[in-house]
């Protein structure tokens, strides 16, 4: 599997999502933000956490309209795979391509700890690693992981079983805890948590291991 790793000015764990992408044995590169195309045969966009831009504006809003924005939106449109971990989400939901917007958190205050997720659905390239309902732990580290989608959003996301991941107790204000969400098509995942932080045993945890192991084994030849 060919992954690019979008980089912008304030990402900070780009090379975090690179080192566990190729652990899993993906063939990695890192694609500028203002790169016009991604790399030849991407087959995986993956967008990193940390404060592009600065987080000026919204977290995400300014990182959306760069150049590589329109190529990885047209990527999506193709079915490629794309993931958006923590400011990688906000990104992708700046993009509108994942429902809903993440706001600031119910207490206003930046969280660092790692927290215990829910499985919402194990039905996905990204998920299938895991048995609906497991319990896992990633480290979450945001001020504005606050998921808000309308009614009619979130009975389309329930319906369609696209709610991937939920905190396991209310973390940051959440709508229904909701962590991660999917695509209608499933090849789009967002998630506040860091699953690139639980991905070697010298992190703390492994958890998020089977997050790209799954994604990467989609490639694998028979
Ligand atoms: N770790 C991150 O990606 C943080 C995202 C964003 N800057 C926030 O604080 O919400």
């Amino acid at each position: 599997m060919k992954a690019a790793v979008v980089v912008f000015p304030g990402s900070n764990c780009d090379r975090d999502l690179a080192v566990a992408l190729r652990h899993a044995g993906a063939d990695v590169s890192l694609a500028w933000h203002k790169d016009h195309a991604l790399p030849a045969g991407t087959d995986l966009v993956a967008v990193p956490g940390g404060f592009s831009f600065g987080d000026y504006l919204r977290c995400g809003a300014i990182a959306a309209q760069s150049p590589i924005g329109a190529a990885v939106q047209a990527h999506a449109r193709r079915g490629g795979y794309v993931l958006g971990i923590c400011n990688g989400f906000q990104v992708l939901t700046e993009m509108g391509l994942l429902p809903g917007a993440l706001m600031r958190n119910a207490g206003l205050k930046f969280i660092c700890r790692t927290a215990t997720l829910h499985v919402g659905t194990s039905d996905s390239a990204f998920t299938e690693g895991y048995a609906t309902g497991q319990e896992v732990q990633f480290p979450i580290a945001h001020h504005d992981g606050n998921y808000f989608a309308d009614d009619e959003t979130m009975a389309r996301l329930r319906g369609e079983d696209r709610i991937a991941f939920t905190y396991a107790a209310p973390l940051n204000g959440s709508l229904e805890d909701v962590a991660g969400v999917l695509s209608a098509n499933r090849r789009v995942l967002g998630l506040m948590p860091h699953p690139e932080r639980a991905a070697d045993p010298n992190h703390g945890g492994t958890d998020g291991l089977a997050l790209f192991r799954g994604l990467v084994g989609q490639f694998a030849t028979a």
